[in-house]
């Protein structure tokens, strides 16, 4: 589903409200939330106002498991590093238990060793299921969602959760959740605001089926729910 907004604000504020949804809802039913924050540029509006004082006292953050949709492979002081931005607009500044956060870095080990790693904390959280109560996701002006970019070989992956490769344009490592994994989530909610993003929101969501060319066709949930949380730029209705 598309919900069309004025404003980024106003998306910013539908998105924490439903990050606080989801949480007391799983919370409630199974004593623990897990979450996926996305990076990029979009979501710090989103993190800023879940750790205003309006926001965090609404969830019980000793219960809640914080895992990242994709990583830029930087160090986690990095201006780059999605974690980074994550710790300084949200993760600092609300009573998480720091062994509950999975950052998708680690210094010393491949990124290829790590997305095993991390794959195998994610199942460790989740159990074989693997199914996340709430991903965020961006999606950039290419149509590459996570680190899910046009043309590469991780959008056939079909077995593994977490894969990490070399992203020659970029010049850089990154590490990925798969859309497999992504599919089975509970609920997958997608910011993207600015007309920047027209054209792939276009393609995404009625252009021809083609995820090798707009990546963020792949994420389909398996049972759970899509939504598209944009504003009248990105929509074209401006
Ligand atoms: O590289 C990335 O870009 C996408 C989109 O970012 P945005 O700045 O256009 O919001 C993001 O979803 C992803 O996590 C990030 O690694």
């Amino acid at each position: 589903m598309i919900q069309i907004y004025n404003n980024t604000e106003e998306i910013n504020t539908v998105a924490a409200d439903l990050f606080v949804e989801s949480a007391q809802k799983a919370i409630a039913a199974n004593g623990k939330f897990t979450a996926v924050l996305t990076g990029g540029s979009s979501p710090a509006g989103i993190y800023r106002l879940l750790a205003s004082d309006a926001y965090k006292n609404k969830i019980d953050w000793s219960k809640v498991y914080i895992f990242w949709g994709d990583e830029r492979w930087v160090p986690l002081n990095d201006d780059l590093s999605n974690a980074k931005m994550s710790y300084s607009t949200l993760l600092s500044h609300v009573p998480i238990p720091q062994e509950n956060i999975f950052e998708m870095y680690k210094d010393g080990v491949t990124p290829e060793e790590y997305a095993a790693i991390y794959e195998q904390s994610v199942r460790t959280v989740l159990g074989e299921e693997g199914k996340f109560d709430l991903i965020l996701l961006g999606m950039g002006d290419d149509g590459h969602t996570a680190s899910l970019f046009p043309g590469e070989a991780v959008l056939e992956e079909q077995t593994k959760w977490v894969d990490a490769y070399y992203l020659a344009p970029q010049k850089m490592y990154r590490i990925t959740l798969t859309a497999p994994i992504i599919n089975k989530a509970e609920k997958i909610v997608v910011v993207a605001f600015g007309e920047k993003k027209t054209h792939a929101l276009k393609e995404v969501t009625s252009g021809e089926y083609n995820p090798t060319l707009y990546p963020m066709q792949l994420i389909k949930p398996v049972s759970g729910e899509l939504l598209f949380l944009v504003d009248k730029a990105a929509a074209g209705t401006n």
